[in-house]
């Protein structure tokens, strides 16, 4: 008897994809030889501890005949049986046949509790039970589930911004990282057409055509990304697909591609060496801006958006913040980088001057002007932009004629009757609270409007602490390399000191330290002991800390002290041996340089270094 759900399940290939087989959950087979006396058969029923007594019964060679069950064993006895008589095929039934190859998933299930497990060749090899299924599913859906959610971390952490779109191209998942590169809440674009939301996609189109494209130069926000798109297909439709965005690394490259690119073009008579070009500044795009917090991927996204447009910008936070990074960042990804970028730091021009520094002057103007007379910073700017640093420090009489320029589009140098005018873009930053200035009348309620079109609030540091880590490492490495240093770390507990600390100079008092603590550490791991003593104080000492014993805390802070007037004493002591050599020269430094055994130039940048450090000390 061969019972036909035998040769419906046997597929005879192993099928390794299906994760779940059957030959993984089944057990030792309970099994008994046709011909066996009945009385056994009862015994072995009577033994077993299983709730499922169903025993298979095979023929002499292995071969799977059917299943004796207790009740058709009791009825077959209650219509005259005898235990002495032997198994045969009548008292049979035929049970659900498995195949060790079966995916658990697809098993055709009746209602018997037993499933005898055979060979490709029908031999018995286990039997499955019902439990061992129940606990097969249980252990398939947690397993799921996990996977589902290790998968939905992956999504949410991955450095690439993901958007999935159905098969009518509307957004059905986007990760985090994609929303803060947009700027976008995820309840304003799920379900939204992908080309309505995202600037140049063509997943609306990769689903139509199923083609993958990888690796394609696609413009968001007006910044140069590489994105791979990737139709997702079940059976044989295309039901959505993928889009993945890469970030900072890989546009470093393409941008280095394309100065290659670009040095290839320059004229022969230039690459012979000819005429010198003169090099730019390198320019501050928004990856050169390191970051990781929520916050600052929320400034970026805004300002990327104000990069397309020629609105006042009105850059807000304290100082050391970032504001003239994000300022040139703008610029640089805005339609005015053709122009120059021109910085004026407000409060550090004289009053006096303020007026010729920036509108210029006509010759003859006042007493002392240049013959021919001097253009001034906003002209200088021309179609490009002028950062207006400090605007919260300019007196009252030039907020008037600032403005005029946001009004008008018109500037007037000092002692001319005609006017200019201005197609640059005016970006203004402050690090005081501006409204408060206006409310006490020293700052004009009128151009304060004006400039705050675009408002970027860059947060202090120790509202983004995120950053910390991101931001040591960055400038570690800066710094190492800029003083051809072997690189150092920080170790643990130096790290969670430097989170802790509140960063009152930003993200310049970060820049500052690390480069002390590049040149003063000998050793490559910077530990907690080198941190100046100003750090490790306010670190351990937080207003209303009480976690902390006071013993503890003292015994932290002279533990930190202690090594940092040595690494002075140190630099002194370099300091004073470097002077005593010059003066034994009699002031001649390349002759100082020879007798230390290092280069001239060496030695300037000792000096300057060291002069800097203790500065900072
Ligand atoms: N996120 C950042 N990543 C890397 N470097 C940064 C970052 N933010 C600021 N810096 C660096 O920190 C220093 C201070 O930044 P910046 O001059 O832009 O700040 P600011 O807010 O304009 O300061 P201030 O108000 O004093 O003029 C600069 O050297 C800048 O390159």
């Amino acid at each position: 008897m061969m019972p036909k759900e035998f040769q419906i399940s046997h597929k005879g290939q192993p099928r390794a994809e299906e994760g779940y087989l059957v030959m993984d959950w089944m057990l030792e087979p309970e099994k008994l030889t046709i011909d066996t006396p009945i009385h056994l058969a009862v015994e072995k029923m009577l033994r077993a501890r299983h709730p499922n007594r169903d025993i298979i019964v095979t023929d002499h060679d292995g071969q799977y005949l059917g299943l004796l069950s207790p009740i058709t064993l009791i009825k077959w006895l209650q219509l005259g049986g005898k235990l002495e008589e032997r198994l045969s095929p009548d008292i049979l039934i035929e049970g659900k046949v498995l195949n060790l190859y079966d995916a658990i998933t697809e098993i055709p299930l009746g209602d018997v509790e037993v499933f005898p497990v055979v060979d490709n060749s029908g031999k018995v090899q286990g039997r499955l039970s019902s439990n061992a299924l129940l606990l097969a599913y249980q252990q398939l859906l947690d397993e799921k589930n996990a996977v589902a959610d290790a998968w939905d971390i992956v999504l949410e952490t991955a450095y690439e911004g993901i958007v999935m779109v159905n098969s009518q191209g509307k957004i059905i998942r986007i990760n985090e990282a994609y929303k803060n590169f947009l700027g976008v809440k995820e309840e304003d674009v799920l379900y939204k057409p992908v080309e309505t939301i995202i600037d140049n996609t063509r997943l609306h189109i990769t689903v139509k055509t199923g083609t993958p494209e990888r690796g394609k130069l696609q413009v968001i926000q007006g910044q140069n990304m590489v994105v791979h798109r990737l139709p997702i297909w079940r059976n044989n439709k295309i039901v959505g697909a993928i889009g993945m965005l890469i970030f900072e690394g890989v546009s470093d490259i393409y941008r280095i591609l394309e100065q290659v690119n670009e040095a290839k073009r320059v004229p022969h008579s230039l690459q012979e060496g000819s005429v010198h070009p003169t090099l730019d500044q390198p320019k501050v795009t928004f990856e050169a801006i390191k970051s990781k917090s929520h916050e600052l991927a929320y400034c970026k996204s805004l300002a990327r958006r104000s990069a397309r447009t020629s609105a006042t910008v009105l850059i807000t936070g304290e100082s050391g913040t970032g504001k003239e990074m994000f300022a040139q960042a703008i610029h640089h990804l805005s339609q005015q980088n053709k122009g120059a970028f021109v910085a004026v730091n407000c409060a550090a021009i004289p009053e006096g001057l303020l007026e010729s520094e920036l509108f210029g002057y006509e010759e003859g103007a006042f007493t002392g002007a240049k013959k021919g007379g001097r253009k001034g910073r906003f002209e200088q700017a021309g179609g490009g932009t002028i950062f207006l640093d400090e605007i919260g420090d300019m007196p009252l009489f030039m907020q008037a004629k600032i403005l005029r320029v946001l009004q008008e589009k018109e500037i007037q140098p000092v002692g001319s009757e005609q006017t200019r005018t201005f197609s640059g873009r005016v970006i203004a930053a402050t690090h005081v609270d501006l409204e408060e200035k206006v409310k006490k009348g020293e700052f004009r309620e009128d151009l304060y409007y004006r400039l705050n079109v675009i408002h970027l609030q860059i947060p202090p540091l120790r509202e983004r602490k995120q950053d910390i880590p991101v931001l040591l490492s960055h400038f570690i490495q800066h710094f190492c390399s800029l003083y051809h240093l072997p690189y150092k770390t920080f170790s643990n507990t130096a790290i969670e000191v430097l989170m802790n600390y509140d960063w009152p100079g930003n993200i310049r008092e970060v820049m500052n330290l690390v480069e002390s603590l590049v040149t003063l550490v000998d050793s490559e791991d910077i530990q907690q002991t080198d941190l100046p003593p100003k750090v490790m104080k306010k670190a351990f000492f937080h207003e209303g800390d009480v976690q902390m014993p006071i013993e503890k805390q003292q015994e932290q802070v002279a533990l930190a002290s202690l090594p940092y007037p040595l690494k002075k004493n140190q630099l002194a002591h370099e300091w004073q041996e470097i002077q005593n050599v010059i003066q034994a020269c009699n002031g001649n430094k390349s002759e100082a340089a020879r007798r230390l055994g290092i280069h001239r130039t060496t030695l300037y940048q000792k000096i300057n270094r060291i002069k800097k450090v203790i500065k900072n000390m």
